[in-house]
């Protein structure tokens, strides 16, 4: 069986159950600094302290996937939430499922960024490794250092095959 993924525009309400999106449109914000800065307050909470973990801040340089592209698999940090926020405004796919012991094809969710948001994973979501759209794309992550293991994989038998294309 073959199904093609709708693309969802990414808003805070749809991506709820699946974590923080990181942008100014519609946040909480007051001015700082002398009325000279607007802060954009505490978007997302850094979740890593499990097993003494520690929150760091990289950068991904990413190649896009060729398009269309079947899901293979997907991953979760069980340990701590994980932040991307793409450098240039550059939209990206976003490919979630919620948490839980396994994914089914029907409960994946796909969104694309308006390049002026990122997102922030929970602790435990499932999520598709980024999926950058721009060759050379990069993004700030947010996530975490330290002892366990904090990535579980899963991968789909060529059963139910979902496709993403935009
Ligand atoms: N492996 C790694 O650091 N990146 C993934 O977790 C990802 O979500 O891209
Ligand atoms: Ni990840």
């Amino acid at each position: 069986m073959l199904s093609v993924l709708k693309v969802e525009p990414l808003t805070k309400a749809a991506f709820k159950p699946f974590g923080d999106v990181i942008e100014t449109e519609g946040s909480r914000h007051f001015l700082i600094n002398n009325g000279s800065t607007e802060r954009f307050h505490r978007l997302a909470d850094v979740d890593v302290s499990a097993a003494q973990g520690e929150p760091i801040i990289s950068i991904f340089r990413a190649q896009p996937l060729p398009m269309p592209f079947t899901v293979k698999m997907m991953e979760r940090h069980p340990l701590g939430s994980q932040a991307f926020i793409s450098r240039g405004e550059e939209p990206f796919l976003v490919l979630v499922a919620p948490p839980g012991d396994s994914v089914n094809g029907d409960q994946l969710r796909l969104f694309l960024t308006n390049g002026r948001q990122g997102v922030n994973y929970s602790r435990g979501v499932w999520h598709h490794p980024v999926l950058a759209l721009k060759p050379d794309q990069e993004f700030i992550i947010i996530d975490r250092a330290g002892e366990g293991n904090n990535c579980d994989e899963i991968y789909f038998d060529s059963g139910h095959q979902t496709v993403v294309e935009i």
